[in-house]
């Protein structure tokens, strides 16, 4: 077992507890929010060939030009289906043009692309626009620009251009560029399976909590934040405070489970059976983190049938687990998912006052551009994180005038 770990150190351990979990192939559209299991590379230059950017006519040369019937721009006529293709299919004559759409193949022989508004069609002959009045607009001349108006093949990027790293989280536009370079399916990461337990017999669902009570802030959301952080949650279970339920619960969460994550009962009181059921039953890796709030998280490895699952020990602080889960359970998922870690930032602050140890508080962006912590941001709190913009560290030596503090941001 580590020493107290800082909250960066934590971070580091818990990313070496998450081992990457098995690839499968989905189809793109199922792929969004996923993490790529391989990279991945253009298999054909984009665009794949040379194209027409505007509607208009593919011309060789100066001009007038005779027009050529091949490829009519206007298929609501029925002569031609595929305008887009056939416009290039056989090259095209010096002096003649040929009508091309946006996208449509560009023949050989093309010097460039005359825009419909630009062009003059006067019974078989095509002119500039203007060119009656002997003055065609300069927008119109600069048309015939060797090369204008034509997207050339692999303008975008050649054939074997790598689009997607392995480890990267895909994005929308990842998978719509996938799409346009051929891709049906996509390789990722399947998402962990995550039990939640949460205990504290005092924890009510519903209604209106008595003194001594208290209504549950974690089963309505961790699920949820759980799922955007890429697992799966599978399984979230109550359990009251009694040792043998606990490991009864425990066997049973890590024997279908990737990742088990509880809540409460990290305390050093004799109530606080889970830090002594990972004690006893597991190998901690750590059993707190130089941190407030979350200081009593714990991480262990708990056997299974054939594999050590990774277990995270939230403390009951609602405030506290939140930070807490950031800190470690987010570290072990990235790890599983073979993601890298979401980077951090570093903002202004005002200065800050050293303190015993590293807090981590609810922070907002205030008007004067520097950030601040929110009000209530006791580890039983929930009114600054619900204000909060990110988690502002607060270092332990403090942190001097016009000093920048890590921002880290919320797993939602
Ligand atoms: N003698 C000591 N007491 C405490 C210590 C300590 O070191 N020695 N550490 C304090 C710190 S720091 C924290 S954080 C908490 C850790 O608490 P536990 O993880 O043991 O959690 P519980 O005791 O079960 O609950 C603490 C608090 O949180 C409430 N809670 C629990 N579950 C939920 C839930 N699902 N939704 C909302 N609130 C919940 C619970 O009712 C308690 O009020 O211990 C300090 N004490
Ligand atoms: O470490 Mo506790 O998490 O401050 O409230």
């Amino acid at each position: 077992m580590t020493e107290t770990p800082s909250w960066q150190e934590a971070m580091m351990i818990a990313a070496s507890l998450g081992a990457p979990v098995p690839a499968h192939p989905v189809p793109l559209a199922e792929a969004i929010g996923a993490t790529a299991a391989e990279e991945l590379r253009t298999r054909i230059p984009l665009p794949h060939y040379d194209s027409a950017a505007m509607d208009g006519y593919a011309v060789s040369g100066p001009g007038p030009w005779r027009l050529d019937p091949v490829g009519s721009a206007e298929p609501t006529g029925g002569l031609d289906s595929e305008p887009h293709r056939t416009s290039g299919t056989r090259p095209l004559p010096q002096g003649c043009a040929r009508a091309v759409l946006t996208g449509g193949l560009i023949p050989e022989g093309t010097s460039s692309v005359l825009r419909q508004e630009f062009a003059d069609d006067r019974g078989g002959w095509l002119h500039l626009a203007g060119d009656r009045t002997d003055d065609p607009p300069a927008a119109a001349r600069g048309d015939l620009t060797p090369g204008r108006h034509i997207r050339t093949a692999g303008c975008e990027a050649p054939a074997g251009t790598v689009m997607v790293t392995e480890g990267t989280v895909l994005s929308p536009a990842h998978i719509a560029y996938l799409s346009i370079a051929g891709f049906d399916e996509v390789l990722v990461r399947s998402r962990p399976r995550v039990t939640v337990l949460t205990t504290g017999d005092e924890v009510i669902s519903r209604g209106m909590p008595q003194p001594g009570q208290v209504r549950d802030a974690f089963t309505p959301v961790l699920p949820t934040v759980l799922g955007s952080l890429g697992a799966r949650p599978v399984q979230v279970h109550r359990v009251g405070d009694d040792r043998g339920e606990l490991d009864r619960a425990l066997d049973a969460a890590v024997d279908a489970s990737d990742l088990v994550v509880t809540t409460g009962g990290t305390g050093r009181s004799g109530a606080d059976l889970v830090r002594r059921a990972l004690t006893d039953r597991g190998t901690v890796a750590f059993s707190e983190v130089a941190m407030r709030p979350g200081h009593p998280t714990m991480a262990a490895r708990l056997p299974s049938a054939e594999r050590a699952v990774p277990v995270v020990a939230l403390p009951g602080n609602p405030l506290a687990a939140m930070v807490a889960l950031r800190v470690v359970v987010q570290p072990v998922i990235e790890a599983m998912l073979d993601r890298a870690p979401r980077p951090v930032s570093r903002v202004p602050t005002e200065p800050v006052q050293p303190s015993r140890v590293d807090r981590l508080l609810p922070g907002l962006l205030a008007e004067d551009g520097l950030w601040r912590t929110t009000e209530a941001t006791g580890a039983n709190m929930l009114r600054g994180l619900a204000a909060a913009q990110g988690l502002l560290v607060l270092p332990r030596e403090g942190i001097s005038d016009g000093g920048e503090a890590v921002l880290l941001d919320l797993p939602w």
